[in-house]
């Protein structure tokens, strides 16, 4: 068996996507997301240029081989760009590999470990009010988790906060859009807004924020302290992890969970993170992680010390990284949620897909392969559009963490 053909198909129905398409001698296709957020095209000279050319030819059963080959073999190794494109081939081969053996793709990772799989939705709002609400059209959809982002009084355009109703995507058209960051003010908003929260939903609700890389070591712990009493699910990426050391200072402090790796590559990117357990939960997912074969050596080194899985899954990752997450999570043993932000209807359409959600899970559904295909005729009605996430800057002009 051989791959004959791959391609990459670029579509924007809304927000730009980076699709590879692998195609064999025996008919059978698989695809794979690539998509990396404001910095797409790098990944499709990336696959196009030096990656495509080595897989034609290449036996497609081979997965493993085919990894260490992309990875050993360029002798340059990691980095979002490399890694994006590897989850691409990765995932477009267990794609075909559950295909040819006619299963949905949990069936070959080991089968099922639970039935429907437990998401967090995105409740944003400029302020206080507005959050309050959109929490509360969450909880009417069904959702038992959730995350909360508010507008914080005095501050212009902050992270998190949503473009229109229900849907929400940071990157924007044209050149970096600049925003504004101050910590003491957000330090001070954060815990009142959970205590509305707690105050008007109860106990019941799962809750989640996101600082965003925004914190030093010593404000996140400020932080967690303050939003003990509220019993969060999680607070993610309290501060960069760059240096993995640096969480070491806030889990002395706090047991408000941490969440942290969505921009995370490889294990080595959390590997003293999760061996010190200053970690709940890794949320690196199939796309930015070098793929379901990479992602499963990270979820097992995690379940040897009770970290659990909380994959990204924002809506620049395409339906293939969330199909692909969710046969991934529905066997994975130690799963903890899934993040799950709901793509337009305009981005359902190009990608087909098997999975739903209903009353607070999606179910991967039971199609073989990971479930999600790509209209390649609804895709073409999409060319291109350059755009770009929201840079930060203090008061004072400094450039901060985004
Ligand atoms: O989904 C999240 O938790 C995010 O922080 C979303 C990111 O801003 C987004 O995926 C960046 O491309
Ligand atoms: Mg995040």
């Amino acid at each position: 068996m051989k791959i004959e053909r791959a391609r990459v198909i670029v579509t924007c129905p809304g927000r730009n996507f980076v699709t590879l398409k692998i195609e064999t001698d025996q008919g059978v296709s698989g695809i794979g997301d690539a998509t990396l957020n404001g910095r797409e095209k790098a990944v499709v000279a990336y696959l196009e240029d030096h990656v495509i050319p080595c897989l034609i030819g290449k036996d497609p059963r081979r997965i493993e081989d085919i990894w260490q080959y992309l990875y050993r073999g360029a002798y340059w190794r990691r980095g979002p760009v490399t890694m994006s494109a590897i989850a691409a081939v990765d995932t477009a081969l267990w794609d075909i590999k559950a295909k040819m053996a006619n299963m949905p793709l949990y069936d070959l990772l080991g089968g099922q470990s639970r039935d429907r799989v437990l998401v967090y939705g995105h409740a944003n709002g400029a302020d206080l009010a507005e959050t309050v609400d959109a929490v509360a059209r969450y909880v009417d959809m069904g959702y038992k988790a959730i995350r909360a982002q508010s507008g914080v009084p005095g501050m212009k355009d902050v992270y998190g906060v949503g473009r229109g109703k229900l849907f929400y995507e940071p990157a924007g058209v044209g050149l970096p859009q600049e925003t504004q960051w101050n910590t003491p003010k957000y330090l001070r908003f954060v815990p009142t807004l959970f205590d509305k929260l707690r105050e008007k939903f109860g106990l019941d609700v799962q809750l989640l924020h996101d600082a965003h890389h925004r914190l030093t070591p010593n404000e996140a712990a400020q932080l967690g302290k303050s939003l003990e009493p509220y019993g969060l699910f999680w607070l993610e990426d309290a501060t960069p992890a760059e240096n993995q050391e640096a969480f070491r200072l806030i889990r002395q402090h706090t047991t408000t969970p941490l969440a942290v790796g969505e921009i995370f590559n490889t294990i080595w990117d959390c590997k003293d993170l999760i061996q010190n357990q200053l970690i709940d939960y890794i949320r690196t997912t199939v796309v930015r992680a070098g793929g379901i074969t990479h992602l499963r050596r990270i979820a097992d080194l995690a379940s040897l010390y009770q970290v659990r899985t909380g994959s990204h899954g924002a809506t620049d990752l395409s339906p293939v990284t969330m199909g692909a997450a969710l046969h991934f999570d529905t066997w994975v043993p130690n799963f903890g949620i899934q993040e799950y932000m709901r793509h337009s209807p305009e981005t359902d359409a190009v990608f087909p897909h098997a999975y739903r959600f209903e009353d607070g899970y999606l179910y991967p559904g039971d199609a073989v392969g990971h479930g999600v295909d790509i209209d390649e005729k609804e895709a073409a009605k999409y060319p291109y559009e350059p755009a770009y996430l929201p840079v930060a800057r203090l008061e004072d002009g400094t450039m901060w963490n985004w």
